[in-house]
């Protein structure tokens, strides 16, 4: 049996949690691949290893002086290494690393060195082997994980290993230089590690106790969610429950790999297991609860919309032409409403606007900003009468002003909008009624 083991940045912020994570290792043989992300916050305070190296990089190619900021990063790794009594050295990767940066290796490069650092003092402290996953995580031209390449060469290369380290959240990219995934992108390569040596279990170590019903930092002490689908975590994830990537079940998932979700701080609960599909019915007629803030609604109306054929096609183009990618789509007869994330879209509000009068003529275009969207998701609400009901009379009997809702085909969400301003006060209302009051 093998077991890979993801820890992420809370786990290895220090050598004290350096040491949990080497007491989690050694208690199971099967923890055969380990996947390190780089040193992450010790305290509230603290700054994640990712960020140093953002904000260091950031000045060796504006051409300012970075040895302080280098070595303040180096200060990290040595104080782990110390306080582990480890013989391995860095000083020569740490002379590596300021050459490259002043010969401007690239953003990417810069911050997977977070990860690659951690991975070498993870090999040395356990005794095993490292793989840089420069040499085994591919990426292709357009960017994307080079899934078939990254596999064949991955499956040989751990078949040739009985025990080791890969670092998360990079690769190469097609160009020859060094790519990573996107921010929290050390939970794809847990998965894609996974994957490729047919693990019977990916161990994704974090600082809760698993997946939480809703986000811990918006409801005090969540319930823990047992069991839940790849198709629920993904609605989660995607959503904003940050806990484990939005995009790391895909390659776990094709290989009907189960992910368990644990805490570094309590080993022994049991944590969230992810699975394809389960008969075990969920605590609560919902199972988890997620949000984003930040959305604008484009709203167009145009009377007789409904019979022009052709009409969302072109108002989409107008967002297409842009660059803009869409989130949410409710319509109505001769209205219909285009979410798109505020940032992405402040800055090319008045082309998007054109763009929409050129395609689609319309009579009114009405801009909204500053929403937030949750989601509210479970394989259960599919076959219990009222959900919908019960959100909606919760929300009003909070006072917030329902903007968007959206159920999904599948009854395995439904999208609400509202303002930002009530965000957190909604995720709280429909945390009480499903979870508090189990209705
Ligand atoms: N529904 C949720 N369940 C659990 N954690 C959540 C949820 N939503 C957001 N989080 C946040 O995700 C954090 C864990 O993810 P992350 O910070 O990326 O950890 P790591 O550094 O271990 O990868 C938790 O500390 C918590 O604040
Ligand atoms: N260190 C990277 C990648 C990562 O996955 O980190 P973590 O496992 O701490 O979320 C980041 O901060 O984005």
């Amino acid at each position: 049996m093998v077991k890979v083991v993801k820890f992420g940045g809370s786990s290895l912020a220090s050598a004290e949690q350096f040491a949990k994570v080497g007491d989690i290792i050694r208690a199971d043989e099967s923890r055969k691949y380990v996947v390190p992300s780089a040193p992450g916050k010790r305290n509230s305070r603290d700054t994640k290893v990712t960020d140093m190296l953002y904000a260091c990089y950031a000045k060796a190619e504006a051409g300012e002086e970075f040895r302080v900021p280098l070595m303040k990063i180096k200060e990290r790794y040595d104080s782990i290494i110390n306080g582990l009594g480890l013989k391995v050295t860095l000083d020569e990767e740490f002379k590596t690393i300021s050459k490259n940066f002043k010969e401007k290796a690239g953003v990417d490069y810069a911050a997977s060195r977070g990860e690659y650092l951690n991975g070498i003092l993870m090999a040395d402290y356990l005794g095993y082997e490292f793989i840089d996953s420069a040499t085994v995580i591919f990426f292709d031209e357009e960017g994307n994980l080079d899934a078939d390449k990254t596999d064949k060469v991955l499956a040989k290369k751990l078949s040739e290993c009985e025990k080791a380290v890969i670092p998360g959240f990079y690769g190469i990219g097609a160009d020859g230089r060094v790519k990573t995934f996107s921010r929290g992108g050390s939970d794809i390569t847990g998965s894609i590690v996974a994957k490729a040596c047919h693990a019977s279990l990916y161990e994704n170590w974090t600082d809760v106790s698993g997946c939480l019903v809703a986000d811990p930092r918006i409801i005090d002490n969540p319930q823990p969610i047992h069991v839940i689908t790849y198709r629920e975590l993904r609605e989660l994830s995607y959503m904003g429950a940050s806990v484990l990537h939005e995009d790391a079940v895909f390659p776990v998932r094709k290989a009907g790999i189960p992910i368990n979700i644990r805490n570094t701080n309590d080993p022994e609960a049991e944590g969230t297991l992810i699975v394809e599909s389960t008969c075990q019915k969920p605590e609560y007629t919902i199972t988890g609860i997620a949000g984003k803030k930040g959305f604008v609604a484009v709203s167009i109306d145009k009377d007789m919309m409904n019979s022009e054929v052709g009409f969302c096609r072109k108002a989409l183009q107008a967002f297409e032409e842009n660059g803009i990618s869409i989130e949410h789509m409710p319509s109505g007869i001769d209205t219909m409403t285009v979410f798109v994330h505020q940032e992405e879209f402040e800055g090319k509000e008045q082309q998007v606007i054109s763009s929409i009068r050129r395609l689609t003529h319309p009579d009114v275009i009405d801009l909204e900003a500053d929403l937030g969207l949750i989601a509210v998701v479970g394989r259960g609400m599919k076959s219990t009468r009222g959900t919908a009901g019960r959100i909606f009379s919760a929300l009003a009997h909070a006072n917030i002003n329902v903007k968007m809702i959206d159920q999904g085909s599948s009854e395995l969400n439904i999208i609400i909008g509202v303002s930002n301003d009530d965000f957190e006060a909604a995720i709280k209302a429909i945390y009480d009624i499903f979870v508090e009051t189990r209705l």
